[in-house]
């Protein structure tokens, strides 16, 4: 079985990137990922996204373009990770369930330990961006 998970790239006005480090509590600690989770039955991948990010961060986002969706084999697991540009509506970062975040430039980003199935979505969306 191949798990939705829905992941939000927000981007600030100077085009840093939003990132979150796992917690030690999560599956992957310590690993950094945009921001998201698994779309619940009866949503679509958009609705599960904006609920995500409302509970994980409290923050009210807007998407602004979609990325290519990309299906990663973890050992215990298959996930297709889809992606959105987002940018903020509303609201203060306010960690719910991460253990740390911050705003990212280009070169930060790809100095991050990502979690594995966020590498090829960070490297399109650089790609995009240049
Ligand atoms: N949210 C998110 N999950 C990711 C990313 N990359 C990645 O491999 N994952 C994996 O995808 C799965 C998503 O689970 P989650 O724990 O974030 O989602 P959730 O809040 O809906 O899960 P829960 O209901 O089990 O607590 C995890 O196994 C996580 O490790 C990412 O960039 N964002």
């Amino acid at each position: 079985m191949i798990i939705p998970v829905v992941c939000a790239l927000i981007v600030d006005d100077d085009g840093r990137v939003l990132a979150a480090r796992r917690s030690l509590s999560m599956d992957l600690p310590g690993k950094w990922e945009f921001p998201g989770g698994k779309v619940e039955l009866g949503e679509t991948p958009e609705e599960a996204l904006i609920r995500e990010i409302k509970e994980e961060l409290d923050l009210v986002v807007r998407v602004s373009a979609t990325l290519p969706d990309y299906v990663h084999h973890y050992k215990e697991k298959s996930i297709k990770l889809i992606p959105f540009v987002c940018s903020v509506v509303s609201g203060k970062v306010s960690l719910k369930e991460h253990e740390s975040w911050n705003w990212f430039n280009r070169n930060e980003l790809q100095q991050l330990d990502w979690a594995e199935a966020d590498i090829p979505i960070l490297k399109e969306y650089l790609l995009i961006v240049t």
